[in-house]
């Protein structure tokens, strides 16, 4: 059994954690960090976890004295609020999955552009793994800090992986268009997301400018060797959960769709998590799951390939991602705790 604290546990992305761990057969929870609610019964925040859960949430500098206990930490504190603890947790051995956009940015420069922050622990930024399973499951092996991926990073970057690492993509024709329901802003309260805002609508945001663009460039960049531009448009749907990501790449030279299949056949055949599928993706095919189905269509009029992936943002794109890289880190069965699939309707 490995011991494992939770800072930022009442949030749409701790909850969803602890109802992971709580299915896990090798972990045991020390400590579950609030900021309202500390002090609070874990169990009267979501009452679903009544009798099953009997602990009480605690603020941070509790969280702190506790960090000999564990062998683990996750964070799913907003961005930025992690910063004081990090270096005490890694200081004692302590290994760190962070759920926020800390240190998924590798640049600081870069992440000063899109953050509007100085770093504050830049010389972490070298040592710390793109959690990213299916990219970077040997690093994440030997990781001490693990930076889980974004929701919209996680769907986009799937889609476009295999692709971009065939070299065949014309560099500056990638767009993504993602779609999100409205838990991946978080259980914190805003305007814009009350029901009757959100319902029977869809809307763009931060088109041009989402800080998403940074990390799914990086990587993609990564994949292709050479620094490639592309253009994000993340929209919210009224629906709570799920991210379906198209993607539209224009090819250097015509191939057909069932090759396009074979190539991404090929590129996850060891991954569990993934699947190529020839019907296309939808939400509810992986609704409350960590799987990523991705489907491809040629359009022969333009040349257009289109990719179309679906993720859960609360499972694949943040709390079940960490979950698989925790199985990485400490050598358990990458899908212990994760053999879900999705319940219709
Ligand atoms: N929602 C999603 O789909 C995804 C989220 N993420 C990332 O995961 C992290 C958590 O997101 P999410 O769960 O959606 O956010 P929420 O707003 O739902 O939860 C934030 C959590 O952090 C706590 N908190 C807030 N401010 C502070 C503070 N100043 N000090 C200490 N604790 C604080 C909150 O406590 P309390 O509730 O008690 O006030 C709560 O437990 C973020 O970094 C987010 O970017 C990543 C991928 C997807
Ligand atoms: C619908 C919605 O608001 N989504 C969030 C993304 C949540 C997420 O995955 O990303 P981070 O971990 O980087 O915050 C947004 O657009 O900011």
């Amino acid at each position: 059994m490995i011991k494992v604290g939770i800072v930022g546990a009442t949030g749409y992305a701790g909850q969803q954690l602890l109802w992971l761990l709580f299915n896990h057969s090798k972990i045991d929870v020390c400590f579950l960090s609030s900021y309202n609610y500390a002090n609070s019964a874990y169990s009267q925040v979501y009452p679903q976890y009544n009798t099953f859960i009997n602990k009480y949430c605690i603020d941070m500098q509790t969280a702190e004295k506790k960090l000999p206990m564990i062998d683990v930490l996750f964070s799913a504190l907003p961005h930025g609020k992690f910063f004081p603890i990090i270096e005490k947790a890694l200081n004692q051995g302590v290994k760190v999955i962070d759920l926020s956009a800390d240190f998924r940015i590798k640049d600081s420069n870069v992440f000063k552009k899109w953050y509007q922050i100085e770093h504050p622990k830049k010389y972490l930024l070298k040592n710390s793994v793109y959690g990213l399973p299916e990219l970077y499951k040997e690093k994440i092996r030997k990781a001490k800090l693990v930076a889980n991926p974004g929701c919209y990073p996680t769907a986009s970057i799937l889609a476009l992986a295999p692709l971009v690492n065939s070299q065949l993509v014309d560099l500056s024709s990638i767009i993504i268009d993602a779609k999100s329901g409205i838990s991946g802003a978080g259980r914190k309260p805003k305007l814009s997301n009350v029901f009757s805002e959100c319902n029977e609508s869809i809307r763009a945001y931060s088109v041009t400018c989402h800080r998403h663009t940074a990390e799914i460039e990086q990587e993609i960049s990564n994949l292709y060797g050479d620094k490639i531009n592309l253009s994000f448009i993340p929209h919210l749907i009224p629906m709570n959960r799920g991210i379906l990501a198209t993607c539209y790449v224009t090819l250097k030279k015509n191939i057909s769709e069932e090759s396009l299949y074979s190539l991404y056949e090929d590129f996850y055949r060891d991954e569990y998590f993934v699947r190529i599928t020839s019907k296309l993706p939808e939400t509810k095919w992986v609704k409350r799951s960590n799987l990523c189905d991705i489907g491809i269509r040629v359009d022969k009029r333009t040349s257009k390939v289109l990719i179309i992936s679906a993720i859960d943002n609360l499972i694949k794109g943040a709390a079940g991602q960490a979950v698989q890289n925790m199985n990485i880190m400490f050598g358990f069965e990458e899908t212990e705790g994760l053999k879900l699939i999705s319940i219709t309707p």
